[in-house]
């Protein structure tokens, strides 16, 4: 038995990469990572290496956390006050919240952004609302693994 915590958070990190990669608009200047844990840093620090982003937020429940992430990075980063503030405007979204019910509302993102929706891995957990997971082009690496684990998939319906 070993602590996968490191390989977690790197290789998830990495798929979300390879997602944007593939996925993200032609010009995506402003990265946005909605958290501020382990998941927030890992994807931080690869999606900061594979692209080059004109501005980086971070929006997380409690300030003092995000106060914190901001403090250990060398680049600065937008620290914001809502979740509406932090994704506006945004061309790439990174979703790494314990949350467990919607954050994350379609009317306040940009047409054709990308979404790395990572953190609502529980049938019964939620990031994404209704509206956005209807609008969206969903991909997912497993189809019966997303509708088995995806609350955003499982409880919006699509
Ligand atoms: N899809 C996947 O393969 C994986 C998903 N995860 C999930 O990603 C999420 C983040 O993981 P870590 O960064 O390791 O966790 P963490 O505990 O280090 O950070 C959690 C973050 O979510 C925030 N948060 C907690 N409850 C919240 C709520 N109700 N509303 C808004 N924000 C809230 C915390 O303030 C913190 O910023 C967890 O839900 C975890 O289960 C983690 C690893 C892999
Ligand atoms: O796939 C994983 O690894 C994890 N998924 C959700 C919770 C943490 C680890």
């Amino acid at each position: 038995m070993m602590d996968g915590e490191a390989i977690t958070a790197i290789r998830t990190a990495a798929v979300s990469a390879i997602s944007a990669k593939l996925l993200r608009p032609l010009v995506s200047d402003v990265l946005c990572i909605l958290g501020s844990g382990q998941q927030a840093r890992s994807h931080y620090d690869v999606f900061t290496k594979i692209f080059k982003f004109k501005e980086v937020r971070v929006w997380s429940r409690r300030r003092e956390m995000c106060e914190r992430f901001v403090a250990d990075l060398e680049e600065p980063v937008v620290v914001c006050r809502s979740v509406r503030d932090a994704v506006s405007g945004a061309d790439v979204i990174v979703t790494v919240t314990g949350a467990t019910e919607p954050i994350l509302r379609a009317e306040w993102i940009k047409s054709g952004a990308h979404i790395a929706a990572v953190g609502a891995c529980r049938p019964d957990w939620r990031e994404l609302d209704d509206v956005l997971m209807r609008e969206a082009l969903v991909y997912v690496d497993s189809r019966d693994g997303a509708h088995a684990e995806s609350g955003d998939i499982i409880l919006s319906g699509v």
